[in-house]
């Protein structure tokens, strides 16, 4: 029998990463879109279900019809600005309508859950690299939300033995190196495809939010992880619950920070494109630096990121940049 894994918000970003390497290892794949949030289009396999998570009805009739080892949940809202000036959509969407999917999952002994996490969990980290057992302050109502899931997740073991495996991403890039798929945010607000649309000329120029931040060149740190190889951790993270192992937490980054201005050199390298650059005020809420310690999951799931290197994670954004119109 092959893995029959529901895969919740399949038709995203990295969601859709993750159906197509589900297909390609052999698993039999139902793609929940919530709230047609995703590119249908984006899917290259599987079956497609179209419902809202808010909807019990709908969740239990699709438990009731299939049976599945595993959900993982990738549908959730992501940018923090606006889960400050709307936190009412994050808390009805991350944190109420995941609930529902975990109440329906609970009563139809669906036991296994892979959950999108954020560093966002850690808030402004006291120190980097950071590791899982830091304090988890999240900042901002986007931030609290995965923070609550994963409290509520720790109870849903304890109660109803639902076994969890929280992934708290570092900054999700890059696209299939294949150029089947890559990032489509609408709006998009995220760095790496926004220098890209500006090397493209399909952005007048990139903002720089912030050059007076206490890092080395003045602009905030992070840690860019390759979608693919985050879609690797998710199926180390099915193998491990499937082995029956314990509920757990990882972080998931390359453990190297880089720079906006890094970020935009590399850019203008890899493309070989002028960037247009325009530096702006700060961005509320972004901390200076967000590296992770991701010693746990290389130690518990055997993770160990292929395409670590900026260059190539930025390569694989543009590759994906190019095709679009
Ligand atoms: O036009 C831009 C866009 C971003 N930045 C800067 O580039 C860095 C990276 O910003 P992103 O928006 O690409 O990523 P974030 O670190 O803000 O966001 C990541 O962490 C968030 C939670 O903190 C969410 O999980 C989000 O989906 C994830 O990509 C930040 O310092 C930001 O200020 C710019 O200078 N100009």
């Amino acid at each position: 029998m092959p893995i029959s894994v529901l895969v919740v918000g399949g038709a995203g970003y990295i969601g859709s990463h993750m159906v197509a390497a589900l297909l390609a290892g052999g698993c039999r794949v139902t793609i929940f879109d919530n709230l047609s949030t995703g590119h249908r289009d984006a899917v290259l396999g599987g079956e497609f279900v179209q419902g809202d998570l808010a909807d019990r009805a709908t969740l239990d009739a699709l438990l009731n019809a299939r049976h599945f080892d595993a959900v993982m949940h990738f549908a959730s809202f992501i940018q923090v600005g606006e889960s400050v000036r709307e936190p009412a959509k994050y808390y009805a969407n991350n944190l109420a309508h995941t609930l529902n999917l975990l109440d329906a999952m609970v009563a139809h002994g669906v036991h296994r859950f892979i959950f999108s996490s954020s560093a966002a969990v850690y808030g402004n980290p006291a120190q980097v690299p950071i590791p899982e057992t830091h304090p988890k302050q999240p900042i901002n109502p986007y931030g609290r939300t995965k923070w609550m899931v994963e409290q509520i997740l720790e109870d849903y073991d304890r109660a109803y033995g639902l076994k969890s495996v929280c992934l708290r991403y570092f900054n999700a890039a890059g696209a299939d190196p294949e150029g089947r798929l890559g990032e489509r945010h609408e709006p998009e607000t995220h760095l790496i495809p926004l220098v890209l649309r500006a090397a493209r000329g399909r952005l007048p120029h990139v903002s720089v939010f912030g050059r007076d931040y206490d890092t080395p060149d003045g602009t905030c740190i992070r840690d860019y992880v390759h979608v693919t190889d985050l879609a690797e951790a998710h199926w180390l993270a099915l193998e491990y619950l499937l082995a029956g192992s314990a509920s757990t937490a990882l972080n998931l980054g390359n453990g190297a920070g880089f720079s906006v201005a890094e970020v935009i050199a590399t850019a203008g390298r890899v493309t070989g494109r002028r960037i247009p650059v325009r530096d702006a005020p700060r961005r509320a809420g972004d901390p200076p630096r967000l590296v992770a310690d991701a010693a746990r999951a290389r130690d518990l799931l055997g993770w160990r990121p292929r395409f670590d290197a900026l260059a190539t994670i930025i390569a694989h954004a543009w590759q994906w940049e190019c095709r679009a119109p």
